[in-house]
Protein backbone atom coordinates (compact mmCIF):
# COMPACT_ATOMS: atom_id res chain seq x y z
CA UNK A 1 0.00 0.00 0.00
CA UNK A 2 1.37 3.29 -0.90
CA UNK A 3 2.07 6.29 1.41
CA UNK A 4 -0.60 8.52 2.12
CA UNK A 5 0.07 12.24 1.48
CA UNK A 6 -2.06 14.96 2.41
CA UNK A 7 -1.51 18.63 2.08
CA UNK A 8 -3.92 20.56 3.81
CA UNK A 9 -4.11 23.92 2.48
CA UNK A 10 -6.45 27.36 3.53
CA UNK A 11 -9.33 26.07 1.42
CA UNK A 12 -8.99 23.11 -0.03
CA UNK A 13 -6.98 19.23 1.99
CA UNK A 14 -6.00 17.50 -1.10
CA UNK A 15 -4.70 13.80 -0.81
CA UNK A 16 -2.46 12.06 -3.51
CA UNK A 17 -0.67 8.66 -3.26
CA UNK A 18 3.09 8.06 -5.47
CA UNK A 19 3.97 4.78 -7.42
CA UNK A 20 7.40 5.01 -7.51
CA UNK A 21 9.05 3.84 -10.97
CA UNK A 22 9.46 0.49 -9.90
CA UNK A 23 5.99 -0.93 -9.54
CA UNK A 24 5.25 -0.43 -13.07
CA UNK A 25 2.26 1.25 -12.36
CA UNK A 26 1.77 3.75 -15.44
CA UNK A 27 1.26 6.75 -15.52
CA UNK A 28 -1.88 7.99 -13.27
CA UNK A 29 -1.81 11.74 -14.17
CA UNK A 30 -0.86 11.53 -18.24
CA UNK A 31 -0.24 15.08 -18.27
CA UNK A 32 2.18 15.07 -15.61
CA UNK A 33 4.01 12.20 -16.89
CA UNK A 34 4.23 13.64 -20.47
CA UNK A 35 5.48 16.92 -18.20
CA UNK A 36 8.28 14.76 -16.61
CA UNK A 37 6.56 14.45 -13.44
CA UNK A 38 6.63 11.75 -11.08
CA UNK A 39 3.71 9.41 -10.41
CA UNK A 40 1.52 11.10 -8.43
CA UNK A 41 -2.07 10.27 -8.00
CA UNK A 42 -4.77 12.70 -6.69
CA UNK A 43 -7.16 10.89 -4.23
CA UNK A 44 -9.16 13.44 -2.60
CA UNK A 45 -9.68 17.07 -2.93
CA UNK A 46 -11.88 18.41 -0.31
CA UNK A 47 -12.96 21.70 1.36
CA UNK A 48 -12.90 22.01 4.81
CA UNK A 49 -16.30 22.31 5.13
CA UNK A 50 -17.29 19.43 3.14
CA UNK A 51 -19.06 16.10 3.58
CA UNK A 52 -16.48 14.00 1.52
CA UNK A 53 -13.63 14.79 4.01
CA UNK A 54 -15.25 13.46 6.69
CA UNK A 55 -16.04 10.43 4.72
CA UNK A 56 -13.08 10.00 3.40
CA UNK A 57 -11.72 9.94 7.00
CA UNK A 58 -14.29 7.43 8.04
CA UNK A 59 -13.12 5.26 5.00
CA UNK A 60 -10.92 5.25 2.48
CA UNK A 61 -8.10 5.81 4.66
CA UNK A 62 -8.02 2.96 6.68
CA UNK A 63 -6.44 1.67 3.57
CA UNK A 64 -2.77 3.60 4.66
CA UNK A 65 -0.69 1.99 6.94
CA UNK A 66 1.74 5.36 6.61
CA UNK A 67 0.01 9.22 6.54
CA UNK A 68 2.37 12.33 5.76
CA UNK A 69 0.59 15.50 6.37
CA UNK A 70 1.33 19.53 6.00
CA UNK A 71 -1.17 22.15 7.42
CA UNK A 72 -1.09 25.72 6.96
CA UNK A 73 -3.98 25.98 9.40
CA UNK A 74 -4.29 25.30 13.16
CA UNK A 75 -4.94 21.62 13.17
CA UNK A 76 -7.45 21.01 15.51
CA UNK A 77 -9.86 19.88 12.86
CA UNK A 78 -7.44 17.97 11.49
CA UNK A 79 -6.57 16.74 14.83
CA UNK A 80 -10.11 15.91 15.08
CA UNK A 81 -10.65 14.14 11.59
CA UNK A 82 -7.32 11.50 12.44
CA UNK A 83 -8.34 10.70 16.17
CA UNK A 84 -12.02 10.50 15.16
CA UNK A 85 -11.08 8.04 11.64
CA UNK A 86 -10.82 4.88 10.45
CA UNK A 87 -6.82 4.42 10.69
CA UNK A 88 -5.31 1.52 11.17
CA UNK A 89 -3.76 0.92 15.00
CA UNK A 90 -0.25 0.57 13.65
CA UNK A 91 -0.44 3.39 10.81
CA UNK A 92 2.62 5.56 11.12
CA UNK A 93 1.34 9.17 11.19
CA UNK A 94 4.25 12.05 10.14
CA UNK A 95 3.29 15.54 10.61
CA UNK A 96 5.64 17.67 8.58
CA UNK A 97 5.91 20.87 10.89
CA UNK A 98 8.77 23.63 11.41
CA UNK A 99 10.91 21.17 13.33
CA UNK A 100 11.82 20.24 9.82
CA UNK A 101 13.50 23.29 9.03
CA UNK A 102 17.56 24.09 10.06
CA UNK A 103 19.77 26.93 8.88
CA UNK A 104 20.55 24.48 6.57
CA UNK A 105 17.16 24.28 4.87
CA UNK A 106 16.02 28.12 5.65
CA UNK A 107 17.30 31.33 5.87
CA UNK A 108 13.85 32.77 6.26
CA UNK A 109 14.29 35.33 9.66
CA UNK A 110 10.86 33.71 10.74
CA UNK A 111 10.89 30.03 10.45
CA UNK A 112 8.12 29.45 13.35
CA UNK A 113 5.35 31.37 11.00
CA UNK A 114 6.51 30.38 7.92
CA UNK A 115 3.74 28.37 6.42
CA UNK A 116 5.11 24.98 5.46
CA UNK A 117 3.55 24.46 2.15
CA UNK A 118 6.02 27.33 0.88
CA UNK A 119 9.38 24.98 1.95
CA UNK A 120 7.91 21.45 0.40
CA UNK A 121 6.72 23.39 -2.66
CA UNK A 122 10.29 24.83 -3.02
CA UNK A 123 11.86 21.42 -2.30
CA UNK A 124 9.93 19.98 -4.81
CA UNK A 125 10.50 22.05 -7.78
CA UNK A 126 14.33 21.93 -7.17
CA UNK A 127 13.97 18.27 -7.16
CA UNK A 128 12.27 18.47 -10.05
CA UNK A 129 14.72 20.82 -11.64
CA UNK A 130 17.56 18.58 -11.28
CA UNK A 131 16.13 15.80 -12.26
CA UNK A 132 14.81 16.38 -15.75
CA UNK A 133 15.81 19.91 -16.49
CA UNK A 134 19.05 18.81 -15.10
CA UNK A 135 19.37 22.63 -14.01
CA UNK A 136 22.25 23.48 -11.19
CA UNK A 137 20.23 27.12 -10.58
CA UNK A 138 17.36 28.12 -7.51
CA UNK A 139 13.97 27.81 -8.24
CA UNK A 140 11.49 30.62 -8.21
CA UNK A 141 7.94 28.98 -7.12
CA UNK A 142 4.60 29.91 -7.04
CA UNK A 143 1.46 28.58 -5.11
CA UNK A 144 -2.13 30.28 -6.54
CA UNK A 145 -3.94 28.85 -3.55
CA UNK A 146 -5.99 30.83 -0.89
CA UNK A 147 -3.13 33.36 -0.76
CA UNK A 148 -0.98 33.61 -3.66
CA UNK A 149 2.87 33.10 -2.96
CA UNK A 150 5.83 33.86 -5.01
CA UNK A 151 9.19 31.97 -3.18
CA UNK A 152 12.72 31.79 -3.76
CA UNK A 153 15.34 28.75 -2.67
CA UNK A 154 19.13 28.51 -3.88
CA UNK A 155 20.70 25.44 -5.69
CA UNK A 156 21.45 24.47 -2.37
CA UNK A 157 17.88 24.06 -1.07
CA UNK A 158 18.10 26.74 1.12
CA UNK A 159 14.19 28.68 1.28
CA UNK A 160 15.16 31.92 1.45
CA UNK A 161 11.77 33.81 1.43
CA UNK A 162 9.45 35.29 -1.13
CA UNK A 163 6.34 37.52 -1.52
CA UNK A 164 2.50 36.97 -0.18
CA UNK A 165 -0.01 38.29 -1.80
CA UNK A 166 -3.99 37.65 -1.95
CA UNK A 167 -4.91 34.58 -3.94
CA UNK A 168 -7.21 35.43 -7.19
CA UNK A 169 -10.62 34.48 -5.40
CA UNK A 170 -9.49 36.47 -2.29
CA UNK A 171 -9.06 39.29 -5.04
CA UNK A 172 -12.24 38.87 -6.43
CA UNK A 173 -14.26 38.80 -2.70
CA UNK A 174 -12.57 41.62 -2.00
CA UNK A 175 -14.10 44.08 -4.61
CA UNK A 176 -17.44 42.17 -4.76
CA UNK A 177 -17.69 43.03 -0.88
CA UNK A 178 -16.55 46.05 -0.33
CA UNK A 179 -18.83 48.36 -2.91
CA UNK A 180 -22.43 47.87 -3.04
CA UNK A 181 -22.62 47.91 -7.37
CA UNK A 182 -19.84 45.69 -7.62
CA UNK A 183 -19.93 41.90 -7.81
CA UNK A 184 -18.44 38.30 -8.64
CA UNK A 185 -16.72 38.35 -12.60
CA UNK A 186 -16.62 34.88 -13.78
CA UNK A 187 -12.37 34.13 -14.03
CA UNK A 188 -11.43 35.87 -17.29
CA UNK A 189 -9.05 38.47 -18.00
CA UNK A 190 -10.75 41.17 -20.98
CA UNK A 191 -7.60 42.35 -22.91
CA UNK A 192 -8.81 45.89 -23.70
CA UNK A 193 -6.52 48.64 -22.20
CA UNK A 194 -10.36 50.86 -21.29
CA UNK A 195 -12.55 47.99 -20.77
CA UNK A 196 -16.03 49.69 -21.45
CA UNK A 197 -18.60 47.94 -19.62
CA UNK A 198 -18.63 46.82 -15.91
CA UNK A 199 -18.08 43.60 -15.72
CA UNK A 200 -14.91 43.86 -17.88
CA UNK A 201 -13.85 46.83 -16.08
CA UNK A 202 -13.90 44.61 -12.67
CA UNK A 203 -12.12 41.74 -14.30
CA UNK A 204 -9.52 44.20 -15.82
CA UNK A 205 -9.33 45.64 -11.96
CA UNK A 206 -8.95 42.11 -10.06
CA UNK A 207 -7.44 39.49 -12.33
CA UNK A 208 -5.28 42.32 -14.44
CA UNK A 209 -3.87 43.77 -10.94
CA UNK A 210 -2.96 40.02 -9.72
CA UNK A 211 -1.29 39.14 -12.93
CA UNK A 212 0.41 42.66 -13.18
CA UNK A 213 1.35 42.50 -9.88
CA UNK A 214 2.45 38.88 -10.09
CA UNK A 215 4.82 39.80 -13.11
CA UNK A 216 5.96 42.36 -11.37
CA UNK A 217 7.22 40.60 -8.33
CA UNK A 218 8.79 37.77 -10.24
CA UNK A 219 10.28 40.37 -12.70
CA UNK A 220 12.31 41.74 -9.69
CA UNK A 221 13.29 38.42 -8.04
CA UNK A 222 14.47 37.29 -11.33
CA UNK A 223 16.68 40.90 -11.96
CA UNK A 224 18.34 39.06 -9.20
CA UNK A 225 18.79 35.56 -9.95
CA UNK A 226 18.63 35.53 -13.51
CA UNK A 227 19.68 31.47 -13.58
CA UNK A 228 16.01 30.11 -12.27
CA UNK A 229 13.23 28.07 -13.55
CA UNK A 230 9.95 29.23 -12.73
CA UNK A 231 7.29 27.10 -11.32
CA UNK A 232 3.59 27.42 -10.72
CA UNK A 233 1.28 25.10 -8.96
CA UNK A 234 -1.92 25.50 -6.64
CA UNK A 235 -5.65 25.88 -7.34
CA UNK A 236 -5.23 29.31 -9.90
CA UNK A 237 -1.87 27.83 -11.51
CA UNK A 238 -3.69 27.36 -14.72
CA UNK A 239 -4.11 31.04 -14.68
CA UNK A 240 -0.61 32.26 -14.25
CA UNK A 241 0.54 29.72 -16.76
CA UNK A 242 -1.59 31.18 -19.49
CA UNK A 243 -1.22 35.04 -18.56
CA UNK A 244 2.22 34.91 -16.93
CA UNK A 245 5.11 37.12 -18.73
CA UNK A 246 7.58 34.89 -18.31
CA UNK A 247 8.23 30.49 -19.20
CA UNK A 248 6.81 28.21 -16.49
CA UNK A 249 6.52 24.96 -15.77
CA UNK A 250 2.74 23.92 -14.30
CA UNK A 251 3.21 21.10 -12.15
CA UNK A 252 0.05 20.40 -9.45
CA UNK A 253 2.24 17.77 -7.25
CA UNK A 254 5.13 20.43 -6.09
CA UNK A 255 3.82 20.45 -2.11
CA UNK A 256 3.61 16.27 -2.59
CA UNK A 257 6.76 16.27 -4.16
CA UNK A 258 8.94 18.35 -1.99
CA UNK A 259 7.14 16.12 1.16
CA UNK A 260 8.62 13.13 -0.88
CA UNK A 261 11.37 13.70 -1.13
CA UNK A 262 12.01 14.99 2.17
CA UNK A 263 10.96 11.76 3.48
CA UNK A 264 13.28 10.26 0.95
CA UNK A 265 10.39 7.59 -0.09
N1 LIG B 1 -14.35 25.28 -6.71
C1 LIG B 1 -13.50 26.14 -6.13
N2 LIG B 1 -13.75 26.61 -4.90
C2 LIG B 1 -12.90 27.46 -4.30
N3 LIG B 1 -11.79 27.91 -4.88
C3 LIG B 1 -11.49 27.47 -6.11
C4 LIG B 1 -12.31 26.56 -6.79
N4 LIG B 1 -11.73 26.28 -7.96
C5 LIG B 1 -10.59 27.00 -8.03
N5 LIG B 1 -10.43 27.74 -6.91
C6 LIG B 1 -9.30 28.63 -6.65
O1 LIG B 1 -8.32 27.81 -6.03
C7 LIG B 1 -7.83 28.46 -4.86
C8 LIG B 1 -7.49 27.41 -3.84
O2 LIG B 1 -6.48 26.60 -4.38
P1 LIG B 1 -5.61 25.62 -3.51
O3 LIG B 1 -4.29 25.59 -4.16
O4 LIG B 1 -6.27 24.33 -3.30
O5 LIG B 1 -5.59 26.45 -2.16
P2 LIG B 1 -5.18 26.10 -0.68
O6 LIG B 1 -3.88 25.34 -0.75
O7 LIG B 1 -5.04 27.45 -0.11
O8 LIG B 1 -6.29 25.33 -0.07
C9 LIG B 1 -8.94 29.40 -4.42
O9 LIG B 1 -8.43 30.50 -3.75
C10 LIG B 1 -9.58 29.80 -5.73
O10 LIG B 1 -8.98 30.96 -6.26
C1 LIG C 1 0.81 32.01 2.84
C2 LIG C 1 -0.15 30.90 3.20
C3 LIG C 1 -1.44 31.52 3.73
C4 LIG C 1 -0.45 30.09 1.93
O1 LIG C 1 -1.39 29.09 2.23
P1 LIG C 1 -2.54 28.69 1.16
O2 LIG C 1 -3.05 29.94 0.56
O3 LIG C 1 -1.84 27.85 0.11
O4 LIG C 1 -3.56 27.93 1.90
C5 LIG C 1 0.48 29.91 4.23
O5 LIG C 1 1.68 29.43 3.76
C6 LIG C 1 0.66 30.58 5.57
O6 LIG C 1 -0.24 30.68 6.37
N1 LIG C 1 1.89 31.11 5.84
C7 LIG C 1 2.22 31.77 7.07
C8 LIG C 1 3.02 33.01 6.85
C9 LIG C 1 4.39 32.76 6.24
O7 LIG C 1 4.57 31.82 5.46
O8 LIG C 1 5.33 33.52 6.55
K1 LIG D 1 -1.14 25.54 -0.53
Amino acid sequence: MPTLFIDAGNTFVKMAEYYPPETGIGAVDPDNAARGGSNWNLVGRFRWEQQELEVFFSGEIGRYTRIVLVSVRNNSRLATLLRDGNLQKNAAVTVLDHSVLSKHNCSYKTPKTLGMDRFFACAGALNLSRQYGRHSGGVLVTDAGTACTIDFMNESGVFAGGVIMPGLRMMSDTINSGAENLFETRLHLPDAAIPDTTEKAIQTGTYGSFIHAWNAHVEKILNHYPQTLIWVTGGDAGFIRDHSSFKVTHNPYLVFEGMRIYLGK
